[in-house]
């Protein structure tokens, strides 16, 4: 099946002179979450917003839905929806007619039922009445995505949409999130939390410098570049690693008290066994094992490191 969104070779250099991408390609399938993970000023924002159109390529081309985003603007425009990171409509209009007016600006045929099925969803119906101002911070959110699906999207842009909200509102929204992509809506967010990434990806692409990284399935990644470690608390402290044990990956910490054993999750064999083994063997007694797994925080810190 062809990709929902395909963007190739595409550069963005400012009127400044800044180059905010350098050529990134990525095919985004349609039905999936994908995250792209970056730190402040990696070109997430500027990757969306010229894939929804609101800023000019320098370079490269975007097509959604087999359109391109440049030359068939208004046809690529009515498949996407965005939720920008803020809030900037009017504060003295209400939720119904804020979501409303959204879907007319798109082109779309008034559809009440519709509006009233993404208020209820989002759990905004209790206050379709009520005037922008008048809602917290966590309801004005929502009312930014209820905008977004007022005109059906097939695409579903997210730029943060959980920054700075408390984590019950953050769990509701991966709710909605989840109930989108079962719908078949296509979604794409931008995150700085990585458990996010973490809990509702499908794929993950790592952006920095204007360059993308790698686009990789979550387990994949996490299976490919996730480390294991054991970690032994000794009953007696040692001075340092034994000779016998020089074999092993092994590091001595807290003050000699415990040691570190790293090893890789998709190797045959672990070496375990035989570490356990050896430990006895050489006489040393354990208090108390454990086993630690990197988290997709380690892996991205890593990858991000490597490419500067
Ligand atoms: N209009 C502009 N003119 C000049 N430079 C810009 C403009 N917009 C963005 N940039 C620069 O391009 C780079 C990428 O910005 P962008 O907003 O795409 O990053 P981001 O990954 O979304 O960052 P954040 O996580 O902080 O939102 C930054 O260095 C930024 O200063």
């Amino acid at each position: 099946m062809a990709p929902i969104v395909s963007v190739s070779n595409l550069s963005k250099t400012y009127a400044s002179g800044f180059k905010a991408l350098k050529g990134v390609s990525l095919d985004i399938e349609e039905g999936e979450i994908l995250a792209l993970l970056g730190p402040n000023g990696a070109g997430k924002t500027t990757l969306i917003s010229i894939i929804c159109g609101i800023v000019n390529p320098s370079g490269g081309t975007v097509m959604v839905g087999g359109h391109d985003v440049v030359r068939d603007f208004r046809e690529t425009r009515a498949m996407i929806g965005l939720v920008p990171q803020e809030l900037t409509t009017d504060a003295f209009e209400t939720v119904w007619n804020t979501v409303t007016f959204s879907r007319g600006l798109h082109g779309k045929k008034p559809n009440p039922a519709h509006i009233e099925k993404v208020l209820k969803d989002l759990s905004l119906w209790d206050k379709k009445d009520n005037m922008l101002r008048e809602l917290s911070g966590g309801m004005k959110r929502r009312v930014l995505i209820a905008k977004a699906l007022s005109h059906e999207p097939r695409v579903l842009f997210l730029d943060e949409p959980t920054a700075g909200v408390d984590v019950n509102l953050r769990k509701s929204m991966w709710d909605v999130v989840e109930r989108l992509r079962a719908s078949g809506v296509t979604i794409i967010l931008t995150t700085h939390y990585i458990e996010e990434a973490e809990e509702i990806a499908d794929r993950i692409g790592v952006i920095n410098g204007g360059e993308i990284l790698l686009v990789e399935d979550k387990a994949a990644l996490m299976s490919k570049l996730g480390r294991k470690q054991l970690r032994v608390d000794l009953a007696h402290p040692l001075d340092g690693v034994p000779d016998v044990l020089s074999g092993y990956n092994l590091t001595l910490e807290g003050d000699g008290h415990c040691l570190i054993y790293d090893y890789d999750t998709s190797a045959e064999r672990t070496g375990i066994t035989t570490l356990l083994a050896a430990l006895a063997e050489a006489g040393i007694r354990l208090k108390d094992i454990s086993t630690r797994q990197s988290s997709l925080e380690d892996i991205f810190v890593e990858i991000v490191g490597a490419g500067r």
